[in-house]
């Protein structure tokens, strides 16, 4: 089973993935990550650190996708692991939908059918939901470097609006509730699917 776990900067994700490590030890899960899973990670790394253009941007976040499903995700789910990612294609729909307006004619369209071919779709999709004024104060406490609030505003438009086009994979959660029970939601929702 092919868990991911999606949400604006801020919204909780690694924070989520931290406990899941505990709450779902007895599974034996793979938890990964998008970006940074592989090597290729770098690349992205150094692509965000220098404000690269948006297309070498994002194909860079593809590469690094299809580096973290070729190494990472098929291997483990064929091995019956169930696999948890923080961040994963919906992210690069969501974000990469924003950064190529004006750059690509319907970059979501476009987004979608690059991956196509290669991908793996997830089973379950949790998306961590809170207000982007709330993301940014806990960013703020936390680091330098974020997206501003008028990009996060539509990254998670976009993100809403996949979550209501496929209402059998989305779960939405909330993210305004305290870390442990988001953590204990999540664990249980999953535990639930896997059986
Ligand atoms: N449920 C929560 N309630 C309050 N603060 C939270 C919650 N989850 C995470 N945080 C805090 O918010 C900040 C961002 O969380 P983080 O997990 O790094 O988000 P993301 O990985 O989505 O960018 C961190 O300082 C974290 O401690
Ligand atoms: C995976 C991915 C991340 N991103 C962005 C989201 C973040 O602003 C940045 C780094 O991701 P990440 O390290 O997951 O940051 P955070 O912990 O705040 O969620 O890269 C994309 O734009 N496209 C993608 O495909």
């Amino acid at each position: 089973m092919l868990v991911t776990i999606e949400g604006i900067d801020g919204s909780g994700k690694s924070t989520l993935v931290e406990g899941l490590h505990a709450a779902l030890a007895d599974l034996d899960p793979v938890i990964t990550r998008e970006p940074g899973a592989t090597w290729v990670g770098e690349a992205v790394r150094r692509s965000i650190a220098e404000n690269t253009d948006p297309v070498t941007e994002c194909l860079l976040f593809v590469a690094d996708h299809a580096a973290h499903l070729a190494h990472v995700v098929r291997p483990a789910l064929a091995r019956g692991q169930i696999v948890v990612s923080d961040r994963y294609s919906d992210s690069r729909y969501a974000y990469q939908g924003v950064t190529l307006e004006g750059v690509i004619p319907d970059p979501i369209t476009w987004l979608r059918a690059v991956h196509a071919p290669f991908t793996l779709v997830p089973d379950l999709t949790f998306l961590c939901v809170l207000p982007v004024s709330e993301a940014e104060k806990r960013l703020k406490a936390k680091r330098e470097h974020f997206e501003d609030a008028e990009v996060l505003e539509r990254v998670q438009k976009n993100y809403l609006a996949f979550a209501r086009a496929e209402p059998e994979r989305f779960v939405l959660v909330d993210a305004l509730l305290p870390q442990e029970d988001v953590c204990g939601f999540v664990a249980d929702e999953i535990r639930r699917r896997a059986q």
